[in-house]
């Protein structure tokens, strides 16, 4: 890249290699004016032809996967080390996998925050095989409900096809591999907290009702599948009187400070610009959070003013400004 934003009407190009779906939720026309009133032409990449043989590019913007891709990569930064890839591919893969994905929040400093909040993840013991779902020493380690998950997070359907599960029967039937993880109520509410480098916001979503002592006693069924369920506008199977009783918006948010803190803890660890995490407040314990799930490039469409948030930030990486210290340009927000 050139000498950092001295030259007003030098114009910018940021190359996107996403799958077809992907580009159709996040290159939105008013993303793309934004970007360009800014200097920043948003152009695609065609994934199977040589990074080399397009562009130029000031900066590559990527959600794919594979070797191929990888290699594409690899090709094109061993001759433009100087141009930023969004995101090394390495540091998307450890979010690939449920638990590599969780394992960097016990890098995080876990202590008490200011606020008196404190975070974690719920306890959980990854099943490669059939076998090991009926051993009761494994298993036995967790209380019901748990929650079943594919070990994969690959952003297959497959990989969002999740099971409640009540009973040791309900086990049975689940296909490894698989996190068996502590379904922790949380009154019906998650909040996302979507990052954009230093930019950091968290909104409310529907989540899986609480499971009450009644039900957990007495299922109608040993276990029940879902997937996706904070996309859900509708209830499905998993509503029932208790979804009747969440009102989002009366939900508490977490206080931005302590989410701010987290998000930049997990940038740092994870060395990714653009992810979102998963975090529930544990129904006992009234300012303990847990952090569940963490999504590389997630839907940013659905974050209030997502084309600002995204101009700002390309702007901040064509202009070199995103230093490892651009703390100093953190902005945060709860919406
Ligand atoms: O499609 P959207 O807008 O619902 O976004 C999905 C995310 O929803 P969210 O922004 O968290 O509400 C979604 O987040 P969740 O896993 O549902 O928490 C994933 O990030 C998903 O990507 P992938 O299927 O895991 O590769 C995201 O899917 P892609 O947009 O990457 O296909
Ligand atoms: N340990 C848990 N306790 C309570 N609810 C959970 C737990 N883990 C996941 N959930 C619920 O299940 C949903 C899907 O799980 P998640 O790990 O986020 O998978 P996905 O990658 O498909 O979004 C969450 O959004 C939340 O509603
Ligand atoms: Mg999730
Ligand atoms: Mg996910």
């Amino acid at each position: 890249m050139e000498a950092a934003g001295k030259d007003p009407s030098r114009r910018f190009t940021i190359g996107y290699a996403l799958v077809p779906k992907k580009q159709q939720s996040f290159i939105q026309p008013s993303l793309v004016s934004l970007a360009r009133s800014r200097g920043i032409d948003l152009v695609p990449i065609d994934p199977t032809k040589s990074l080399l043989s397009q562009g130029p590019f000031d900066c590559v913007l990527h959600k794919l996967s594979g070797e191929e891709w990888r290699s594409n990569l690899d090709e094109f930064s061993a001759v433009h080390p100087e141009i930023p890839i969004i995101d090394r591919l390495d540091a998307i893969e450890r979010l690939h996998n449920r638990i590599s994905m969780l394992q960097v929040v016990s890098e995080l400093d876990t202590s008490t925050s200011a606020s008196g909040d404190t975070f974690g993840i719920p306890s959980q013991v990854v099943v490669y095989d059939s076998g090991a779902l009926a051993d009761s020493g494994l298993v036995g380690a967790l209380r019901f409900p748990i929650i079943a998950k594919p070990l994969v997070a690959d952003g297959t359907a497959r990989s969002h096809k999740m099971s409640l599960v009540f009973t040791r029967d309900g086990l049975l039937k689940l296909k490894p591999p698989l996190v068996l993880q502590e379904f922790v109520n949380h009154g019906g509410v998650i909040f996302k907290v979507y990052v954009v480098g230093t930019h950091v916001t968290c909104v409310k979503r529907r989540s899986l009702p609480d499971v009450s002592k009644e039900t957990l006693e007495c299922p109608a069924e040993g276990s029940v599948s879902f997937s996706q369920i904070s996309n859900m506008t509708t209830k499905g199977q998993l509503g029932g009187p208790q979804e009747e009783l969440t009102r989002l918006d009366e939900a508490q948010m977490p206080p931005i400070s302590f989410v701010t803190e987290i998000a930049s803890g997990l940038r740092k660890a994870l060395g990714l610009r653009l992810f979102n995490f998963d975090m529930i407040r544990d129904a006992r314990v009234g300012n303990r959070y847990l952090i569940i799930d963490i999504n590389y490039f997630p839907g940013y469409a659905k974050m209030p003013s997502y084309e600002s948030v995204l101009t700002d930030f390309f702007s901040t990486i064509v202009h070199n400004e995103d230093g490892q210290n651009g703390e100093s340009n953190h902005k945060a927000e709860v919406v």
